[in-house]
Order: structure tokens, then C-alpha cells, then sequence
């Protein structure tokens, strides 16, 4: 689910190329197993449609232009905002904020931390940016490899982003699924603690109708309950906004009711499920955060990863669909 003008530059894509959108660089690829485009900001997944016959017949997965009236393209959203084509398994915002701000949707990569946890921040008050550096960072498109009948791609920061650690990205997309891998590596000669996420914004028919399969009896923290820590009763329906960590490295279903999506974590004890409910970002529009739900691969307070020297971290998702569907 993607703005039309996204839609417009993969719809005019035969094999791979590189344009400008939100001014931002982005790299497509439209061919026979499917669609992937990464903007170059952050090494950030915006969007994936595998072209199995499963995933194209999942509802809301078509990018007919004919069947572009469900998302976003409402009479009461605010005219200025571009429409949100349905199609594809991530969602991106169709009102990005400009540089040097982040994309908000798709797969954005938290490094070295989540949120406001700010391990391995290096600057002197600690006041490094949400999420960390990475996101807004530029990235080098290092390789575009055959990978499995479809492709995978390797990116690296164009600047170094801290003084000991190493980042890189490997992306696979294939007819059957999408990973995601970051990879840490230490350069350095002192232990350094990290955190993370792959801070995947899904595409749903509509958030509040989602259910989470795969967290029952996990506990949890509750973001909107000053970190209590609690259980999860039974599977995770989702009503309204939520912001938790669960401690579980167990794989997740995400059911919007249309599509049941599988989501495979490596390196990965925590997993963030995030809607911002009526709390609005000031990038989204309420008709259009009705279509994703944040279901993410993280390292969090829960799991923090200490690195030494030599050592490295690989934080991973694959995106597939569920065969039980
Ligand atoms: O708005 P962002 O900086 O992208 O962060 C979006 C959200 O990310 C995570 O899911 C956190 O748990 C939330 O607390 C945060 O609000």
C-alpha cells in the first residue's frame, strides 16, 4: 500500500532502475518474480508485491488502478494528500515528511538503537535522534545479486556512523518472501551495547481489525502504561493504539481478516507491535494509519545485544505468507 506517485514510477519500471521520489533516491525492480523498491535514505524497504500466485490473489494485494478506492483516497482526507494504492505487503505514508526527516513506512532500520534507548549513542549529552542515525543516513547500493530466482542487495552507510560499529544491509526479495538483515559489526577495541529494530510497517485492510498470532502467555511492557510489565492473555487482537515490547522470539502471524502474513525474526527476543491509534504523527493522516500495523524484528531493553570486539550481530525478518492461510 504506497502513494500513487510510487505506484506511478514502479508502473512505468521494466527490470531495474533508479529514481527521485519525495526526493529521495530510490532503487525499483519490477520483473517476473515481483516489485521491490529501497530508498537509499536509511537502506529503506518502501515496498515489496511477490508475483506468487498466492500473495497476487491475498485481498487488497492487486495494484489495479481500478481497485485503488479503498486506501487513503477517502472524501474525508484532506485533499492536498495523495491517494494510497493498494498492493504489496508494506505501507509507506503518502505524505513523507521532507529531507532531512525519515520516510515514515516501509521497513526503517533503528541503529545502534530503538527508540528512545540510545545505547552506543556517542554524542556528548546523549541526544542522539530516535531510532538513531541510520534511518536519515545516506546508503550505498554496494551489489544487486540473483539470489533464489529473485535478487538480493547489499548496502553500506556512505559515512561512518559511529566510531566502533559497523553497519551494513542485505535485502532478499524473491516470488515467495522478503528478509531483511542488519548486520553489526565490531571494529573497535572496547565492548559497545546495542539495540535496534527492522521497524516494519505492514500493510492491513484496516489496524484495528488485526490480529497478532504467536504472542499468547508472552509477557510484555506497556509503552502506554510507563513500561508495566504485564502477559498476554490469550492471541492479540488489536482495537486501538498500542506501543509494546514483547519479550519472545517466537514467529509471528499477522491476520488483517484479508491476508495472513508470516513474520520470521532473527537475532531477535523482542517484538515491537506499535499503532499510534488516535495519537497522530504529524506525517500521517488518520485515513491512512488505518492501513498498517508495526510488527517489529527488535533488540530492545529486553534483549540488548553487548558486542565485543570481533563480534557480530545479525537482526533479521523474512516476510512470507502463512501456508495455513
Ligand atoms: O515516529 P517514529 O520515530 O518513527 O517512532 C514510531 C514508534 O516506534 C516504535 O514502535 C516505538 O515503540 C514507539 O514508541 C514509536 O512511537
Amino acid at each position: 500500500m504506497i502513494p500513487a506517485s510510487l505506484r506511478a514510477l514502479l508502473d512505468a519500471t521494466d527490470g531495474q532502475r533508479r529514481v527521485d521520489w519525495a526526493g529521495r533516491e530510490v532503487w525499483l525492480a519490477r520483473e517476473p518474480w515481483g516489485e521491490l523498491a529501497v530508498s537509499l535514505q536509511g537502506a529503506q524497504v518502501l515496498h515489496f508485491l511477490p508475483a506468487s500466485p498466492e500473495a497476487a490473489t491475498a485481498e487488497g494485494a492487486s495494484s489495479a488502478p481500478d481497485e485503488a478506492q479503498a486506501a487513503g483516497a477517502s472524501a474525508s482526507q484532506d485533499d492536498a494528500e495523495e491517494s494510497l494504492v493498494p498492493g504489496g505487503w508494506l505501507w509507506v505514508t503518502p505524505s513523507p515528511q521532507a529531507l532531512p526527516g525519515a520516510i515514515r513506512g516501509g521497513i526503517p532500520l533503528c541503529w545502534p538503537w530503538f527508540a528512545d534507548e540510545r545505547t552506543a549513542d556517542e554524542s556528548p549529552d546523549r541526544s542522539g535522534p530516535l531510532h538513531g542515525p541510520a534511518r536519515k543516513a545516506d546508503w550505498r547500493l554496494e551489489a544487486v545479486d540473483e539470489h533464489e530466482e529473485g535478487l538480493e542487495l547489499h548496502l553500506t552507510p556512505v559515512e561512518r556512523l559511529h566510531s566502533q560499529l559497523v553497519p551494513r544491509a542485505v535485502v532478499q526479495a524473491n516470488a515467495q518472501r522478503l528478509h531483511v538483515e542488519l548486520i553489526t559489526e565490531h571494529v573497535g577495541e572496547t565492548p559497545v551495547k546495542i539495540t535496534g529494530a527492522l521497524h516494519s510497517y505492514l500493510a492491513v485492510v484496516e489496524a484495528h481489525a488485526c490480529r497478532v498470532e504467536g504472542l499468547a502467555g508472552a509477557r510484555y511492557l506497556d509503552k502506554l502504561a510507563d513500561f508495566a510489565e504485564r502477559e498476554q492473555q490469550g492471541e492479540l487482537g488489536v482495537r486501538g493504539g498500542l506501543d509494546r515490547l514483547y519479550h519472545t522470539n517466537a514467529e509471528l502471524v499477522l491476520d488483517d481478516g484479508g491476508r495472513r502474513l508470516r513474520v520470521a525474526r532473527q537475532g531477535s527476543d523482542s517484538a515491537v507491535i506499535w499503532h499510534p491509534g488516535d495519537t497522530l504523527p504529524d506525517d500521517t493522516s488518520a485515513e491512512a494509519s488505518r492501513h498498517f500495523l508495526c510488527v517489529e524484528s527488535a533488540n530492545t531493553r529486553l534483549d540488548p545485544v553487548w558486542l565485543v570486539p570481533g563480534a557480530q550481530h545479525l537482526l533479521g525478518t523474512t516476510l512470507s505468507l502463512a501456508s495455513d492461510a
